[in-house]
């Protein structure tokens, strides 16, 4: 059974005229999202992240292409797409002075709610937020992590099954980072479906179904956490082995395996295969079978910066600091 999709982008792209000439900043992308997932667009500063969720959240015209959204035309039905999302801005968009509970009534006022629907909705998602109690506070009163629960809860209180968050958690603390992950986790448990963009390897690793790697306005690479980093870089086997039978136990490897490459160093062997753990078995057996007993095992599976590396030749690291 194929799993509905949400999302469907056809030759997406935007040029922004500047005084110093045109910048392409998304240069023409396709990609689905489906139901329920929660989709990471990846990539360094400058990426063409934000520029894509604008795009198909009506707040900027597409130079070129198409998007459905939830069943609405992005160019022929933009108010109905608005309807059915959520959007969360880098930042948020909370006014300071005003009370939480205010600021989401007013929200779902503004989608055209009834006083009665805006308040259950806003004090709902209060609690599933645990922002319990917060409704009568001042925005300028939450803390960091606080605030970007009532983002997204001003993102939902018109009830979307669709939310685009760009970068929910910059500026957070690695605590407040990782009970907003699980925040979001539950509201795609309930049924809704995520659009995040992120420059953490980290928060994509963790949180992300499947991940679209951008680069300067191009989707450079696709899929799931795991089958990006097999794909493309493969899992690397490290042994100890005794120094005098380094040599031999790559010979006893190579023919057991179906190795990618192969680095030895004095007194240790990294293997490069495809699939780790199911490598480990044929290998040991292998290499008792020649009377070699390796002093340690372990299974390094690339992180998605190497990802990075290897599709775009840069560190996502060093994108972080342009
Ligand atoms: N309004 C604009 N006018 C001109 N250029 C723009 C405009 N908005 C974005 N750009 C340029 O388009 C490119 C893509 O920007 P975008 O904000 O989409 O990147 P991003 O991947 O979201 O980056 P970040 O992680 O910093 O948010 C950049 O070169 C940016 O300078």
């Amino acid at each position: 059974m194929s799993i509905p999709t949400m999302i469907s982008v056809t030759g997406l792209a935007r040029t922004f005229s500047t005084k110093t000439g045109p910048v392409e900043a998304v240069k023409g992308i396709d990609f689905r999202v489906y139901e329920n997932e929660i989709l990471g667009l990846l990539g360094p500063n400058g990426a063409g992240k934000t520029t894509t969720l604008r795009m198909i959240s009506t707040l900027i015209n597409p130079t070129a292409g198409e998007a459905v959204i939830s069943g609405a035309d992005l160019r022929r039905d933009p108010r109905g797409v608005r309807s059915r999302i959520g959007y969360v801005a880098q930042g948020g968009s909370t006014n300071e002075e005003e009370l939480v509970l205010d600021e989401l009534m007013l929200q779902a006022r503004l989608f055209g709610l009834s006083k009665v629907r805006a308040r259950a909705n806003a004090e709902a998602l209060l609690a599933a937020l645990d922002l319990d109690g917060l409704g009568g506070r001042k925005c300028k009163q939450l803390s960091g992590g606080q605030r970007r629960r009532v983002d997204i809860a001003l993102g939902l209180v018109h009830q979307p099954n669709l939310i685009y968050l760009d970068e929910p958690t910059t500026g957070l603390d690695p605590q407040s980072r990782a009970n907003l992950w699980e925040h979001i986790r539950s509201l795609r448990e309930r049924g809704t479906t995520i659009v995040l963009t992120t420059h953490y390897l980290d928060e994509a690793d963790a949180l992300c179904d499947r991940i679209l790697v951008m680069d300067h306005g191009e989707i450079v690479a696709e899929g799931t956490p795991d089958e990006l980093k097999r794909r493309i870089s493969g899992d690397v086997i490290s042994l100890e082995i005794a120094p005098e039978l380094v040599a031999r136990a790559v010979e006893v490897a190579d023919s057991a395996l179906d190795l990618r490459s192969q680095l030895t160093e004095s007194g240790t062997v990294h293997l490069t295969v495809e699939q780790g753990e199911s490598a480990v078995i044929p290998l040991l057996h292998a290499l008792q079978g020649a009377g070699i007993v390796p002093g340690s095992l372990t299974i390094k599976r690339p992180s998605l910066d190497d990802v990075f590396l290897t599709v775009t030749g840069r560190s996502l690291r060093d994108g972080d600091q342009s």
